[in-house]
């Protein structure tokens, strides 16, 4: 099934960033080790929290949906007897904290994902776990998902990982640490990427009473033995997801109100907000009414500049989208990272936006994909039909690169968006976007509705 997708010629409205999925994710888990209630308000619900919550609930928390906050009876720190398959499926976050947390519980478990979570570079994660005593095999490619983890325990001492493959490593580490029989230790060695990703680790384990510390350069973490304790949490939005709709926004002349805009976030890609304002499009955040105006009268975007993304990997495509727009040139280096994400993510949006006429090249750092120089147009001819990577991020940059070509593009893989933000078709929608399911390539045009 495709989408097929009518170019607008307007962008305006008003509109609810989705709540934070990383700190949902992370609250999640906070929570469920934790002893006691705790409440997490404003959480996003999508496809990726919910394979959290069925994660954490198989670890033995209870977990309750309220409207507008989840009720979650953690399990302090002492799990149940498993024995069982946990399903992480596309996630790399849920397969890779799940895997560590299966360590410090006393039963076999298989932790399992789907096709594309198979290929997801795991290797460097269960070398590190078996340095702090940890015991887990592959079932079918080495050093790659699913695993099983015997539940032998982690014995706590020294650990060894890379900076440059996910950061998601550190933070599995860092979520399990807490629970070993002695203190552990993380060294890291190369340049550290998605620090963002890490500090916002480290602020969740701070805040649920975890005894951790890290050096400035983040290359080493120590976590004493400690319990997680319950809190009320509250989420605040989500700046990948803004993204899409900041940068649909930049992209035609008008006027966009943002709601569940606080502008108090640790995440990495706030940077988004500051590259807009670089290009010329008026940002301003009313703190008071947790309101974000986009403005942008000439609907045009002026370039010629750098972003280094080692601290925001999952804008790049939103990035590659909106430079392809960029009167000038956009430059985005630092982002190799994403070479390992759902997608090879600066490939996938190289490869399409070239398909539909851009002006793109890839940049690599020695021999590796590490980021892109895009120069734009004001408009593209359209009618293309481009691929998704099988990565809801690639879908949702490829969607808003059409929203300014002459004629409707053909996209696959709309259906992930239900992944990290369900109302994306919605909000499109109701912004005026006409879209249409079709079946094949070929099919004849129905109309757009
Ligand atoms: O910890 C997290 O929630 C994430 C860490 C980052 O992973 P990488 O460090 O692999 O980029 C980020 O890209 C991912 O989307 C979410
Ligand atoms: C966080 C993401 O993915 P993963 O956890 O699979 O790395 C994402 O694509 O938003």
């Amino acid at each position: 099934m495709l989408l097929k997708v009518a170019p607008i010629n307007s962008f305006s409205g008003t509109f609810r960033i989705p709540s934070s999925k990383p700190e949902t994710q992370r609250a999640i888990l906070t929570a469920t080790l934790a002893e006691g209630t705790s409440r997490i308000f404003n959480d996003l619900r999508c496809d990726e929290t919910q394979t959290m919550k069925n994660a954490c609930r198989a670890l033995g928390a209870t977990i309750t949906e309220h409207d507008g906050h989840l009720e979650i009876q953690g399990i302090a720190g002492t799990f149940p007897p498993i024995g069982r398959v946990i399903q992480s499926r596309g996630s790399g976050l849920v397969f890779r904290i799940v895997t560590a947390l299966a360590s410090v519980q006393p039963s076999p478990v298989v932790v399992t994902g789907d096709a594309t979570l198979r290929n997801r570079v795991m290797e460097p994660l269960l070398q590190a776990l078996r340095e702090l005593g940890a015991d887990i095999e592959s079932i079918v490619s080495e050093n790659k998902a699913p695993v099983v983890n015997w539940g032998r325990g982690l014995k706590g001492g020294t650990c060894h990982l890379p900076g440059d493959i996910s950061s998601q490593f550190i933070t599995a580490v860092l979520f399990a640490a807490p629970l070993a029989q002695g203190p552990v230790e993380i060294e890291v060695s190369g340049e550290v990427y998605s620090k963002s990703y890490i500090r916002q680790t480290l602020a969740s384990l701070t805040d649920a009473g975890i005894k951790v510390s890290a050096s400035d350069d983040m290359r080493h973490y120590q976590v004493e033995p400690s319990a997680y304790q319950a809190q009320d949490i509250t989420i605040h939005e989500d700046y990948t997801s803004a993204s899409y709709l900041l940068a649909a926004a930049a992209l035609f002349p008008g006027r966009t109100v943002l709601t569940n805009a606080y502008g108090d976030s640790m995440q990495g890609e706030f940077a988004i907000v500051p590259i807009l304002q670089q290009l010329g499009v008026s940002v301003t955040f009313d703190r008071d009414a947790s309101l974000l105006t986009v403005d942008n009268p000439p609907g045009s975007l002026r370039g010629n500049f750098e972003v280094d993304v080692r601290d925001c990997p999952n804008i790049v495509p939103t990035l590659a989208a909106l430079g392809a727009y960029v009167q000038g040139s956009l430059r985005v280096t630092g982002g190799r990272l994403t070479r390992f994400h759902k997608a090879s993510r600066i490939e996938a949006m190289a490869a399409e936006l070239t398909r539909a006429g851009v002006d793109i090249d890839v940049l690599y750092d020695n021999g590796i994909c590490d980021g892109f120089e895009v120069r734009g147009a004001r408009t593209y001819p359209g009618g293309v039909t481009l691929s998704s990577w099988g990565d809801h991020r690639i879908f949702m940059s490829l969607f808003l690169a059409g929203l300014r070509m002459r004629s409707a593009n053909r996209f696959s893989g709309f259906e992930d968006v239900r992944l990290s933000f369900p109302t994306f078709l919605e909000d499109f929608t109701t912004a005026g976007v006409r879209t249409a399911a079709v079946q094949e390539e070929n099919e004849p045009a129905q109309a757009l509705g």
